[in-house]
């Protein structure tokens, strides 16, 4: 891939927990910090980001536009129509709008935004601040193939990205999008659970947080099947096949397909909604 991020300007209009991640990762790409621009409600809030990535800050949305290349708009979703009309007049035209919004179809976009104006709709998750994440990467319909390549070039330093289409899109946010708060609420009931065998608090959530990482690095780097890996550590008449079976008395998978479901039909119910 030829495309040259550095040099890239970068305005991120809300920058909250999702878009901090995002815009950590991009400089992790090779965006330089004096290429950004990440606007915040709080002047506090814009002092903490340009303390901690040297960028530049500031409240003023439309003067953050002006001169960007890639503009991320990383506000909630009910608030993304309000501000894509308070910048639709700045937006250089040829400035590419990167959605990470749940929910929000493109066809949202192209009501608020200039005729022509390129999005490019993604799906990430929070594990982009560390380099670890997974976007989903969605061409809009005045989207060149130059750029997708631009937002996979951003998001190269935020981890993986998948090309997916626009109709898969809720079902990516309900596993990939969400997917670390499931894991973070399994490694607060595994620790809470190790306090009840009588660990301390720190010990057992140390043990639960490199648990997880270890098996998630144990997955991605044989590639081996989670059923052939869980096999493995559940010996025939031993420990772990009992908490096993403690795990499917209590609905737990049956509890997962339902989560996954109910992300996946209120990310539908947001686009009836606001879309
Ligand atoms: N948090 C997550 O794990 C994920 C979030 N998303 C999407 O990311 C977007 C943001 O979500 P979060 O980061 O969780 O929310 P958040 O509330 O942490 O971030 C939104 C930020 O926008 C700021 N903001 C609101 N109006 C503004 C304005 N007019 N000018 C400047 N700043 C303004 C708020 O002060 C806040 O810091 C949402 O659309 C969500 O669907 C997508 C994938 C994962
Ligand atoms: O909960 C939410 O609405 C956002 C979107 C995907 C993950 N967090």
């Amino acid at each position: 891939m030829s495309t040259q991020i550095a040099g890239t300007r970068v305005a991120f209009l809300g920058t909250g927990n999702m878009a901090e991640a995002v815009l950590a990762g991009a400089l992790r790409s090779g965006v330089a910090p004096s290429d950004v621009v990440a606007t915040v409600r709080r002047p506090e809030r814009g002092a903490e980001l340009a303390e901690r990535y040297g960028v530049a800050t500031t409240v003023d949305n439309a003067e953050a536009v002006v001169g960007a290349r890639v503009v991320v708009v990383g506000v909630k979703p009910k608030d993304v129509g309000a501000m894509l009309d308070s910048v639709a007049g700045s937006l250089e035209p040829d400035a590419l709008v990167v959605s990470v919004a749940v929910g929000l179809p493109l066809s949202l976009y192209a009501r608020h935004l200039p005729e022509g104006q390129a999005v490019v709709r993604t799906m990430p998750n929070t594990p982009a601040q560390v380099g670890a994440g997974v976007t989903a990467v969605v061409a809009g319909p005045t989207a060149s193939e130059e750029h997708v390549t631009l937002v996979e070039a951003l998001l190269a330093g935020t981890g993986e990205t998948v090309r997916i289409t626009e109709k898969e899109i809720d079902a990516f946010g309900a596993l990939a999008g969400s997917g670390p708060a499931y894991v973070f609420y399994v490694v607060d009931a595994m620790a809470e659970a190790g306090v009840l065998l009588g660990l301390t608090r720190d010990v057992a959530r140390r043990l639960a947080v490199q648990t997880v990482l270890g098996a998630g690095t144990l997955l991605a780097e044989t590639g081996e099947h989670p059923v052939v890996l869980r096999e493995k550590v559940s010996s025939p008449g031993g420990t772990t096949i009992q908490a096993l079976k403690r795990l499917d008395d209590g609905g737990v998978r049956a509890a997962f397909l339902a989560a996954l479901e109910a992300a996946r039909d209120r990310s539908r119910e947001l686009a009836t909604e606001l879309g």
